[in-house]
């Protein structure tokens, strides 16, 4: 046998699935079902023997998605034809669907995940519409990944479902396909135990069937179709003769093993099959990329898209690339180019920096967005890291940059998402960046800067407390007579913040800039002969009319302490929940990563990236929705693969605990006491001065706490900087931010309907819950209602948090892992968000004085309040 085709292998057509494919999702997004259907048309059409219909969105009715998808080609006889398979990860889904299939359904599909009772429940529901069943090799434990655990799963499985009467011939095994040449060398023998296991279930579960889907296993060559296709080809040249009889394939996107390149075939096989390395410089997965590139561009639909501008001289071919974030033929291209210049150093100079320059232009002038920049940076290291050896070679000086500025996340803090864009994008305008990392000392810092001869400095960081080590780093400068611009930047930053306390500690220019598309325009100004004098002098005047503006203020808007408590806010009590169902604490070790993904609030995701607008219109926003697509495509394959492969896991808790308000403090099981702050702002008739003590009764109330957060980055992180991808390390950041988020909704959700217990029926979509239209509140530590960051050492001690999830805090009390969240649960119907604002120096002592704390201490992390 030397093509798949040839044997009994059952094609599962794959393109009607709104988790696989952006187009199809795009068409049910959009209510255009006769499309939708054309594209199940064309799956038959290109040989698939089944179809699989996924409608699992989060946005999206999922079930009459199914249901009106399903009554459309049941009236399509030449689709109708083929099977089809149910798939959802929700049983409900799945059950509306079964019931509009007219032919032999199959459900895709159900596990040992929630137990056997779960499992046998569904299983028998199946054979009720005499439907076959994908069985995923999943229990209780988690999936299988070796050979060992597959077939364990599989034969408990098969031997339950046959003694309840299930024919084996109705049962399709789909022990798990994980990504191979990862790096990760874990990973290495994944392809084998595969292959292993189809032997092995095959001779234990008689007359089963065995399925997977393939388009895991090339991961980590995404973008490279033709040698993903090998490596199909080639897995399943193994892995058929082993057992494995359907899979979820494209059938237009297989090789006939023999027409396979042989150098490519045996890289592909030597991975697949984790065989011994064939030099000792070299392992498998290490040739396999070598060799990749190669091949890339040998797919016949890829040659034709790049037929034209592929004709062009390598200059403008080198622009193109920049431009497009196309990195298949840099390599190549720098390396022809630097044979027709005299020195390696003129290709950077010369049409590098050209191309860049158009780069950006077009970012300047709104034609372009961050992410694409980001993916022409990708583009550029590569063509410098081709040049660099050469470059050496020759003790030739490297390109003379705009300018050098040290960049850092400041000591406490280590969010670094906005830092490392702004880095890449003064890279690509042809500034050096000497990037410090994060939670950097203000010593670290300056040394840096005098060491690098730097031209600026940048200092970003999120969380308020990094505010206060600005200032600390600005006053290090003065007192170090250092002259050089400083630049801030971050979340919490601001101009008015900058002007009034980072501004008068540092004599040299401060300046503070707003987003990434801003810093290219400060630095080129603040290096500029003729404009630097100019606008130092016009920024100071301008910060110095902002103290002027503040200083006429004054404090006489605000109430006293007392005042301001005597109008506190009265909630009715009559209405506080009852005593939670499940009180104490519950840990959550490894929450699904598939079920948080439905929770996502994606429209924080591309302010991230500085794309504006909300999610999902933004998908199809005249400006930058081509972009917004194009980002949101590449984070639905990462987030594929981070559930498929695990590179993440979301651990969190949750408590509720006896509490009662004492004053503006919660006292908290018995013995902790939470101090909370009041609005001073002094308020119109009928408004009150609230304090999230107001939310809990004076006796017998009940309060909670959480943390929650996204472990396990760290290696890919180090992955992505070694291959100078930044695209996909801001890419990794960023989702694993929105699961810590989508994980605290998610965590409320279950404290709500089960845990405290007081909002059993809730139905909300997840539209709603972004909105925050859910009874009770969370909120957070650092955030307006409660801004003082040092309550979460205090939070974290009630949980247990550091023992039981494993996150820290740093000096500045930022949470590590950096995907974290953790606040409070407040229960009672009219508690609300609010944002405390100023407070004045009377509350200050008072709450000093509440916590036990040295008033110079409380000054410091309120700070942001006092100004
Ligand atoms: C930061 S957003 C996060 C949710 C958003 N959907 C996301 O995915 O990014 C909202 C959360 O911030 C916190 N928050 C918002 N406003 C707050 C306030 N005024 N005081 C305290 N916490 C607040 C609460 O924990 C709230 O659930």
């Amino acid at each position: 046998m030397t093509t798949p085709a040839s044997t009994q292998f059952v094609n599962v057509g794959e393109r009607t699935n709104v988790t696989g494919s952006a187009a199809f999702k795009k068409l049910i997004m959009g209510g255009d079902y006769v499309k939708a259907v054309e594209v199940a048309r064309q799956q038959v059409e290109n040989g698939a023997q089944v179809i699989d219909v996924n409608m699992d969105e989060g946005l999206l009715d999922a079930e009459l998605a199914m249901t009106t998808f399903l009554k459309l080609i049941a009236a399509e006889p030449d689709i109708a034809r083929v099977p089809v398979m149910v798939d959802s990860s929700k049983w409900d889904v799945i059950e509306a669907g079964l019931k509009c299939v007219s032919g032999k359904p199959i459900v895709n599909s159900i596990s040992m995940k929630e137990g056997e009772e779960a499992f046998l429940h569904h299983a028998r529901k199946c054979r009720q519409y005499g439907a076959a069943v994908v069985v995923m090799a999943f229990d209780e434990v988690g999936q299988a990944d070796t050979k060992d655990r597959k077939v364990e799963i599989c034969e408990r499985a098969y031997k339950l479902l046959v003694a309840d009467g299930f024919s084996p011939e109705d049962i399709i095994f789909d022990p798990n396909i994980f990504a191979v040449a990862t790096g990760i060398e874990d990973h290495n023998n994944y392809g084998v135990d595969f292959i292993e296991a189809c032997k092995e279930i095959r001779k234990r579960c008689p007359h089963a069937h065995i399925s997977g889907g393939l388009s895991n296993l090339s991961f980590s060559f995404r973008g490279n179709e033709p040698v993903r296709k090998a490596m199909h080809s080639i897995f399943l040249y193994h892995a058929i003769p082993a057992g494995m009889d359907m899979g979820i394939v494209n059938a237009g996107q297989l090789d006939v093993y023999d027409t396979i390149d042989p150098e490519l075939r045996e890289a592909c096989e030597d991975v697949i099959l984790n065989r011994p390395a064939r030099s000792e410089d070299e392992t498998p997965t290490e040739r396999l990329i070598a060799i990749a590139e190669r091949f890339r561009g040998k797919d016949a639909v890829a040659e034709k898209a790049a037929e034209e501008w592929r004709g062009w001289n390598v200059v403008k071919r080198l622009e193109h690339a920049l431009v497009k974030g196309i990195d298949a033929y840099v390599v190549d291209d720098t390396e022809e180019c630097r044979q027709q210049f005299a020195r390696p150093i003129e290709v950077i100079e010369g049409p590098l920096m050209d191309g860049m320059n158009v780069v950006g232009d077009l970012f300047g002038s709104g034609k372009m967005f961050l992410p694409q920049v980001v993916k022409s940076a990708r583009v550029m290291k590569k063509a410098v890291a081709h040049l660099l050896p050469f470059i050496e070679a020759e003790k030739e000086a490297g390109a003379k940059a705009k300018g050098r500025i040290i960049m850092a996340t400041v000591k406490g803090d280590v969010h670094d998402i906005g830092k490392n864009i702004v880095g890449v994008v003064l890279q690509c305008n042809g500034y050096e960046v000497i990037d410090l990392g994060v939670m950097v000392p203000w010593m670290t810092i300056l040394q840096a800067a005098n060491e690098n001869d730097a031209d600026m400095i940048g200092l970003s960081g999120l969380i308020t407390p990094s505010l206060d080590e600005m200032v600390t780093v600005a006053a290090e400068m003065q007192r170090t007579n250092m002259t050089m611009p400083l630049l801030i930047g971050g979340a919490t930053t601001s101009k008015v913040h900058t002007a009034l306390r980072i501004a008068p500690a540092y004599e040299g220019p401060v300046v503070h800039v707003l987003d990434a598309s801003r810093a290219v325009g400060v630095a080129s100004t603040l290096l500029s002969d003729t404009q630097r004098d100019e606008f130092v002098r016009k920024t100071a005047a301008d910060y110095h009319a902002v103290r002027i503006a503040r200083e006429g203020k004054g404090q006489n808007d605000l109430a006293t302490i007392d005042e301001a408590r005597a109008n506190g806010f009265v909630a009715d009590f009559a209405l506080k929940p009852d005593a939670p169902k499940q009180p104490g604490t519950h840990v959550f070790a490894d929450w699904p990563l598939e079920d948080l993904r439905d929770y996502i609030d994606w429209t924080p995701f591309f302010r991230a990236w500085e794309l504006a607008g909300n999610y999902p219109a933004i998908l199809t926003d005249p400006v930058v929705g081509e972009s917004a697509s194009s980002l949101f495509a590449d984070a639905q394959t990462m987030l594929d693969t981070i559930i498929a492969e695990k590179w993440l896991t979301a651990k969190g808790i949750a408590a509720l605990w006896p509490a009662h308000s004492e004053g503006d403090d919660v006292i908290v099981n018995g013995d902790t006491r939470l101090a909370f702050l009041r609005q001073q702002i002094k308020k119109r008739e009928g408004r009150a001065n609230m304090c999230l003590a107001d939310f809990v009764a004076p006796q017998d109330d009940w309060m909670g706490g959480f943390a929650v957060g996204i472990h396990g980055m760290d290696p890919h992180i180090a992955r992505f900087k070694a291959e100078t991808d930044d695209y996909n390390d801001i890419l990794l950041k960023a989702l694993a931010d929105r699961l810590a988020e989508a994980f605290a909704e998610r965590l409320h959700l279950h404290v709500r309907t089960t845990l405290w217990g007081y909002a059993e029926g809730e139905q909300l979509t997840n539209e709603a819950l972004i909105k925050e239209q859910y009874r009770g509140i969370r909120p957070a530590p650092g955030y307006p209602a409660c801004p003082d960051h040092s309550l979460k050492p205090i939070l974290f001690d009630l949980l247990g948090a550091q023992e039981k999830t494993g996150i820290t805090l740093t000096e500045s009390f930022a949470m590590l892992p950096t995907a974290a969240v953790s606040g409070f649960y407040f229960g009672h119907p009219e508690a609300s968000y609010f944002g405390v604002a100023r407070i004045g120096p009377d509350q200050v002592a008072d709450y000093a004085a509440r916590r036990g704390e040295e008033l110079s201490v409380t000054e410091r992390w309120l700070r942001p309040n006092l100004d």
